[in-house]
């Protein structure tokens, strides 16, 4: 690779990138980009009630996504140094295409694209994909109360989301080189050579 690569890790709710993101800035000494929940407002009023809050939370998700990522840009990017994130931008329209509706959801994808059309995109894209009793576990044994709402059917509309997503920006984003990961199936946390097998994957990618 040319120049020092941006990495994210992405998936649907509850999949384990900020687990996977963790373990591979262990293993490849790099500085990772975790995202803000503790200090959210507005999730567990969304969770309650998606209608009426989901303009603010998509708003503030975006917001806070757009001044981390000019940080990361400023501190890593700009002066060519790695940098590992437990997200991608991108989510933020996966998400405010689902939740919102009319003209919320037409501004809100405007106000996206002002924000981060000419930011950077991330070089290499971590995909974990995991099916609905796979993440319902996972988010149970996580144990945030406000996520006991989360309905089945909405994480499962997400999980199809992110397929449609992923596949569509390995369309418009062609260099981006895109890694899918079955978190079903290869268990980076139980397993040491599932763990190994990415970290080594991820290894020769960044050459
Ligand atoms: N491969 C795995 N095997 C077993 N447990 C896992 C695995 N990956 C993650 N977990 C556990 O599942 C829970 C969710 O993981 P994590 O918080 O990393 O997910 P996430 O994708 O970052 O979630 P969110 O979308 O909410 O940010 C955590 O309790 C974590 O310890
Ligand atoms: N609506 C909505 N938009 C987002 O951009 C977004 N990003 C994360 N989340 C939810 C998932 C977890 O519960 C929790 C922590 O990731 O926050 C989001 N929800």
């Amino acid at each position: 690779m040319k120049h020092a690569p941006f990495i994210a890790v992405e998936g649907p709710i509850g999949a384990g990138k900020t687990t996977l993101a963790t373990m591979l800035a262990g293993e490849l000494q790099l500085p990772v980009i975790k995202e803000i929940v503790d200090e959210n407002p507005f999730l567990d009023k969304f969770y309650q009630n998606m209608d009426d809050w989901s303009f603010q939370l998509e708003m503030f998700f975006l917001c806070n996504r757009y001044k981390q990522l000019e940080d990361t840009v400023n501190e890593y990017i700009a002066k060519n140094k790695p940098v590992i994130s437990d997200y991608h931008i991108y989510k933020n329209l996966i998400f405010g295409e689902r939740t919102l509706k009319g003209t919320k959801r037409d501004k809100y994808r405007e106000i996206y694209h002002v924000l981060t059309d000419d930011l950077p995109k991330p070089d290499i894209i971590l995909y974990i994909r995991a099916d609905l009793d796979t993440l319902l576990t996972r988010i149970a044994k996580r144990g945030r109360p406000f996520e006991e709402e989360i309905a089945p059917a909405y994480l499962q509309q997400l999980i199809e989301d992110y397929d449609d997503a992923m596949a569509s920006l390995a369309v418009s984003e062609p260099s981006t080189v895109i890694v899918t990961i079955d978190g079903t199936q290869v268990d980076f946390v139980g397993n040491q050579e599932d763990f190994a097998a990415i970290a080594d994957h991820l290894k020769e990618l960044m050459k």
